[in-house]
């Protein structure tokens, strides 16, 4: 009975410490990430470079998502959508999570600036400090285009890639930046119009509490025109060929459908609905990305 109890309580445990590193979205920054450096190789590049940095990215990525559970308690502590996650319930101290994230943080950057390069170490650690100080402390609380500027940290795992395996900065990687900097509005005010009274109550200026829920729907609207736009500049500058063409448009028309329908004809539903397509939007479209450019490495091999 006793080791059963034992048991219950060391995954009870481990499952807090893995709510912090906000494991679904860590999952898709290094997929992006990934991306980077796929598309950066202009053959297959070593198989452990691309472990670490992949590695490396991950636990930053992952210590600001810590660090954002520590900094957020007495907010997440409020909102309906937050109140049991294991800072704010007190499952998880705040001195145990600080030390959990710097473990990460130290780990990742030691594990980039040692087996990567030290500009990857450092821009990775910048994004870091990006989500976790200056959006998470300061922005948030500060201005409804938090998420705009704040979402440049999110956005920057494809560059990350890239310096992981070429060792500089490059034009192709910022188009990758500029999709998901532009992406992260629509993705975050649909939860933010769906969750809209739980911002309110604990006073956070996001745009469908300051500004209200019909504005909050034409920004949507409008940044998913935009990233419908720089959507396509991959391919006007031929970094990417047909096949990115053909997945990108399909996924952009669909996002539009949703963006259109939550600004003119939306019922309960159609804000959450939004929000999940994002989600499978980025995915999918990254996935489409690397498609591309394995159909590109072998017609080269054919030809
Ligand atoms: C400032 C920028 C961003 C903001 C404010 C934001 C906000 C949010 C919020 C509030 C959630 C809901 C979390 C929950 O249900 O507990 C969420 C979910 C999610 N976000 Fe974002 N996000 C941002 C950027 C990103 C980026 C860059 C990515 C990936 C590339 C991403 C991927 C995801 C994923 C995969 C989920 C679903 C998580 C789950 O179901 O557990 N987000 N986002
Ligand atoms: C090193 C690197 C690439 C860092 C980026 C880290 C990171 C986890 C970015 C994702 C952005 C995100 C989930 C924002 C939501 O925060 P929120 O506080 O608005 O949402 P919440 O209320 O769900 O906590």
């Amino acid at each position: 009975m006793a080791t059963v109890l034992l048991t219950r309580q060391h995954s009870r445990i481990w499952r807090d410490y893995l709510e912090l590193t906000k494991p679904k979205v860590v999952a898709l920054l290094v997929l992006t990430a990934w991306v980077g450096m796929v598309l950066a190789s202009e053959s297959l590049a070593a198989w452990p470079l691309l472990f670490a940095a992949t590695l490396g990215i991950g636990l930053l990525s992952a210590a600001a998502a810590a660090l954002n559970h520590v900094v957020d308690q007495r907010i997440d502590a409020m909102m309906a959508r937050t109140h049991t996650r294991p800072v704010a319930r007190g499952r998880v101290s705040s001195k145990n999570a600080i030390i959990f994230a710097c473990s990460l943080a130290s780990s990742g950057f030691i594990l980039l600036y040692v087996a990567v390069n030290p500009l990857t170490a450092w821009l990775t650690l910048l994004s870091l400090f990006g989500y976790a100080v200056v959006y998470t402390m300061f922005l948030k609380r500060a201005t409804p285009q938090n998420i705009v500027i704040g979402g440049l940290a999110g956005a920057m795992p494809p560059l990350l890639g890239w310096t992981a395996v070429t060792g500089e900065l490059h034009g192709h990687a910022l188009l990758l930046v500029m999709i998901i900097f532009a992406w992260t509005p629509p993705h975050f005010w649909a939860l933010a119009i769906h969750r809209r009274d739980d911002y309110a109550r604990v006073n956070m200026p996001m745009l469908p509490v300051t500004h209200g829920i019909e504005f909050t729907k034409s920004a949507i609207l409008l940044y998913t025109l935009l990233l419908c736009l720089v959507c396509l500049l991959p391919y006007i500058v031929g970094m990417t060929g047909a096949v990115y063409l053909i997945g990108s448009t399909l996924l952009n028309i669909r996002f539009l459908q949703y963006a259109w329908r939550l600004k003119f004809a939306a019922d309960n539903t159609t804000a959450m609905a939004t929000f999940k397509f994002s989600i499978v939007h980025l995915m999918v479209l990254f996935l489409v990305l690397l498609v591309d450019h394995y159909f590109k490495v072998l017609a080269l091999y054919v030809s």
